[in-house]
């Protein structure tokens, strides 16, 4: 069966309701010297089950727009909403589940030990808290390995113990921060492809920051192309790919297109 038969000729309309919504927002850090304008007037709308990529050069606002999604960083003038209501209040119904470039794992407690530990500050039973971390290290292929620890797994291991422990309180929205930015290139590729098929089988939203179009085009429904200076967004693009996707299909004509439009987006940014 070829991908196209398994889920039409393109995408399905990721017509979820709206997860959320970002009206002419901008970030201005206040610094010893100049104001830095790291995001200006942007406009985003994320359904709920789309897969978002951020993408753009080093400074052009990337991680400033999903901390501000994420109630990590206040706007300075606009709306966002999340759900519905302020990302402060998501944030307080737990609605955000994060994965950073690091890890950031605690090395001395075991891999199921730190998946069980956003549980346990909820108040879950210790039982219970066991089988939901359990359940979610079998879903990122880890299934054998919650009694090592961080120090005895590869990179890609620990970034995958960290989507567990995102993913066991079950958030609303995935926020990634380049988390497989400090891979090695078949490792990410492997990642990737274990992403796209966790997100094909929840649908989970996903917001992910990264510097790499094939990443970007490989996992996304949209792609939200930035420029720096002040950060801004110069195209969002709604993937036509078929949802069901393996890595061969980085080799196909409509891969490279979408690849194309992306890196002309990116350099028209630049102008
Ligand atoms: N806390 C801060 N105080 C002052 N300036 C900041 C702060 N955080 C970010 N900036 C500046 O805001 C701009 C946007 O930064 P941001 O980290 O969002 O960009 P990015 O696209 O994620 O970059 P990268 O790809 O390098 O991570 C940059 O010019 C950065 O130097």
């Amino acid at each position: 069966m070829n991908h196209s038969e398994a889920s039409g000729p393109t995408a399905a309309p990721h017509a979820g309701r709206t997860a959320v919504a970002v009206r002419n927002a901008s970030v201005i850090y206040q610094t010893a010297d100049t104001p830095v304008h790291a995001l200006s007037n942007i406009d985003l709308d994320i359904r709920e089950g789309e897969f978002v990529s951020l993408i753009g050069p080093s400074g052009c606002g990337k991680t400033t727009l999903m901390r501000v999604i994420a109630d990590l960083e206040h706007i300075s003038s606009g709306e966002v909403l999340v759900n519905g209501v302020s990302p402060h209040d998501a944030r307080l119904a737990r609605s955000y589940g994060y994965v950073f470039q690091a890890p950031a794992l605690f090395p001395w407690r075991n891999v199921l030990a730190n998946v069980t530990l956003p549980l346990q500050i909820q108040g879950k039973g210790k039982a219970e808290v066991k089988a939901i971390a359990l359940e979610h290290l079998e879903r990122v292929g880890l299934k054998g390995f919650e009694g090592k620890y961080p120090w005895q797994l590869s990179g890609g291991m620990q970034q995958r113990v960290s989507i567990a422990r995102a993913l066991s309180f079950e958030p609303k929205i995935l926020m990634m921060d380049e988390p497989f930015g400090a891979l090695d290139e078949i490792t990410r590729d492997r990642l990737n492809e274990q992403l796209q098929q966790l997100w094909q089988r929840e649908r989970r939203t996903v917001v992910f920051v990264t510097h790499s179009i094939a990443e970007a085009v490989y996992l996304s429904t949209k792609i939200v192309v930035m420029s720096p200076r002040p950060g801004r967004i110069v195209k969002v693009i709604d993937s036509p790919l078929p949802d069901e996707r393996h890595l061969g299909l980085r080799d196909t004509p409509a891969f490279m297109e979408l690849a194309h439009e992306v890196r002309e987006a990116l350099a028209d940014g630049h102008h």
